[in-house]
């Protein structure tokens, strides 16, 4: 419509029409005026040069043949542009709804995240609040706990001097009783003596009287004894057959003893070759008839006990402990089949098990066992050899079989080049070595040495196995230590042995803690340790073990090791590491 109403008309036109509009007025304008005057007349006039045009316009298109289309095709922009209205409204719509919705997501999440945050601080408080009152309860059972503690302190110092004051009491009650029986024992001297002196001239005359008759009935005993003698030599020197019976009789009865006697000492010492125990060995499990006579019960108890476990009561690491119930299997297997037994060396330190564990195989196996040790042969001297052989033939003569073992083994069987091996100890060796060439089936040799690297080569030959004792570990510290105070401390306090009490404790974690302490202690120190509280108990007024007792046994124990361990000489320590186990502390 602005064509209609000439806004698009060139502008000089325009400022042309109202220039020349404004000259008219100009000239219809009192001369006279101000121009304030005239401006303000100007504000009040009305331009209609515009009406006209626009009414000229009107004409023109009333008149132009397109007139009509040209009205529609405004409409229509019209329309058109309405409508692109109307969508940027809707889109401007869409827009803020979208707006909206988006607005409602942050509010939801906005919410979501101060409900968790909300409830985390809960949990806090929740749990800060936990906090406090276990530290509210821990306080309040450390405090019962000193309490108590310092009420028992308190019962212990008064029984301790109700005791002192009972012991003060018995004490002064002795010491009164013995002045009153010294003192009436010089009073009853006194007057015995006084008595004595009065009555002196009559015990004097009593003893003469007494002294007097015993010479005399003396001198009639020998007086009678020697007149039947004389009478009866007399008798017998005048008859002459009397006489040579009385030779004979004698002669013979002297014959008689002295046959007796050599027969004897002849079946004796055939019997002992047969079955008594040679002198070397030390230790036998092996009854000898005199022993079954002297002990019945035991020797029918040993003929009718079962096998036992190989290991029983033996505590060595998991993996020797496999190996050692291999070696009993077969060694009960060989028994039972008549095989040939195979020689076996054990070694390691002192005190970790090997005597105890060959007695426990002689015994699962059903074999009687013979202790020698090799530090007896050499004082032997010369008889070393034949004591040697004394042993291996009363090793064949065994029925069930026998296990020799030969502690510190290395005493005797060193090696022939040393320089410090004596001829009779040589000598002692080829005799050994002679008697165990063979493998054998009637006994079975099993050699312990804490140095076995000294071993005569012809003697490490003859091993088939050989077996090494360690040192406890930490694990095997703590069962040893379980073992050695059950059997103690446990079953004497439980079987209610006199003054032998226990005091109440985590018996367990004890001997964890003493695991801990006894580092480096071999097993027979440990068992030691064991023997060492049940003479704690007895030691004690009260006779009652208490923890504090048992791990001061267990400390000290250690620290004397420690010192065992610093007394070696550096000889025993380059030469004897096994005695350390190869831990040189
Ligand atoms: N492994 C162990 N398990 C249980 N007790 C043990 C063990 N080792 C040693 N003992 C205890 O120590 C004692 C002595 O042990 P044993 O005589 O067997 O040691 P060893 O190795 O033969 O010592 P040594 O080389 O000095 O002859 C045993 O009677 C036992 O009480």
């Amino acid at each position: 419509m602005s064509w209609l109403l000439g806004r698009n008309r060139p502008q000089p036109q325009q400022d042309a029409v109202l220039a020349g509009g404004s000259d008219d007025e100009d000239k219809n304008v009192d001369p006279q005026l101000s121009n304030a005057e005239r401006k303000a007349m100007e504000a009040y006039r009305f331009d209609s040069s515009a009406l006209e045009r626009a009414a000229d316009a009107a004409r023109t298109l009333e008149r132009s043949r397109h007139a009509r289309e040209a009205l529609e095709l405004s409409k229509l922009q019209e329309l058109t542009r309405q409508q692109e209205y109307q969508t940027k409204i809707k889109e401007y719509e869409a827009h803020v709804e979208q707006a909206k919705v988006e607005q409602k997501r942050i509010d939801h999440e906005e919410r979501r995240k101060t409900l968790v945050e909300e409830t985390k601080q809960q949990q806090q408080r929740a749990q800060y609040q936990d906090q406090l009152s276990r530290r509210r309860y821990e306080d309040q059972l450390t405090q019962q706990q000193r309490v108590q503690e310092e009420n028992l302190r308190k019962q212990e110092e008064s029984v301790a001097r109700q005791e002192a004051m009972r012991r003060q009491t018995i004490e002064h009650e002795i010491e009164m009783k013995e002045k009153n029986r010294l003192k009436l024992l010089e009073h009853e001297m006194r007057v015995k003596a006084k008595v004595d002196r009065e009555n002196r001239d009559i015990n004097l005359e009593q003893i003469r009287l007494k002294a007097q008759e015993h010479r005399t009935t003396v001198l009639e005993s020998i007086k009678t004894a020697g007149t039947v003698i004389g009478a009866g030599f007399d008798a017998m020197l005048t008859d002459w057959d009397k006489v040579l019976t009385a030779a004979g009789g004698l002669s013979l009865l002297a014959l008689g003893v002295y046959a007796a006697r050599g027969a004897t000492g002849v079946t004796s010492r055939y019997i002992e070759s047969r079955i008594g125990k040679p002198t070397l060995v030390g230790e036998t499990s092996r009854f000898a008839l005199l022993d079954a006579l002297k002990h019945p019960i035991r020797y029918i108890r040993r003929l009718t006990s079962k096998p036992t476990d190989a290991l029983q009561g033996v505590v060595l690491n998991p993996k020797l402990e496999e190996r050692l119930r291999d070696v009993a299997i077969a060694t009960k297997n060989t028994r039972i089949n008549r095989g040939l037994y195979r020689n076996i060396l054990m070694h390691g330190p002192p005190g970790t098990g090997k005597t105890m564990f060959a007695k426990k195989l002689a015994e699962h196996s059903g074999m009687d066992y013979a202790i020698m040790t090799g530090g007896d042969v050499a004082p032997m001297g010369k008889e070393a050899v034949t004591g040697i052989h004394k042993v291996f033939d009363w090793s064949q003569t065994s029925r069930r079989g026998l296990l020799l073992f030969v502690d510190e083994a290395d005493a005797f069987l060193r090696k022939r080049s040393s320089e410090h091996i004596s001829e009779d100890l040589r000598a002692a060796l080829n005799a050994f070595l002679y008697r165990t060439s063979e493998q054998n089936e009637k006994f079975m040799l099993v050699l312990a040495s804490n140095t076995p690297e000294q071993f005569d080569y012809a003697i490490n030959d003859r091993l088939d196995e050989m077996v090494e004792f360690t040192l406890p570990g930490l694990e095997e510290r703590e069962r040893l230590l379980r073992l050695y105070f059950d059997k103690y401390v446990l079953k004497p306090a439980a079987e209610g042995a006199r003054r032998f009490k226990l005091e109440t404790f985590d018996y367990g974690a004890t001997c964890s803690t003493m695991a801990k302490v006894c580092e480096g202690m071999s097993g027979r120190e440990i068992s030691k340790l064991g023997v060492s509280w049940q003479a704690a108990v007895y030691a004690s007024e009260n006779g009652v073990l208490t923890e504090k007792m048992v791990l001061d046994r267990a400390r000290s124990a250690a620290a004397q090791h420690k010192q065992k361990m610093a007394w070696l000489s550096d000889h025993e320590r380059l030469d004897h590491k096994s005695v350390t186990g190869g831990k040189i502390e």
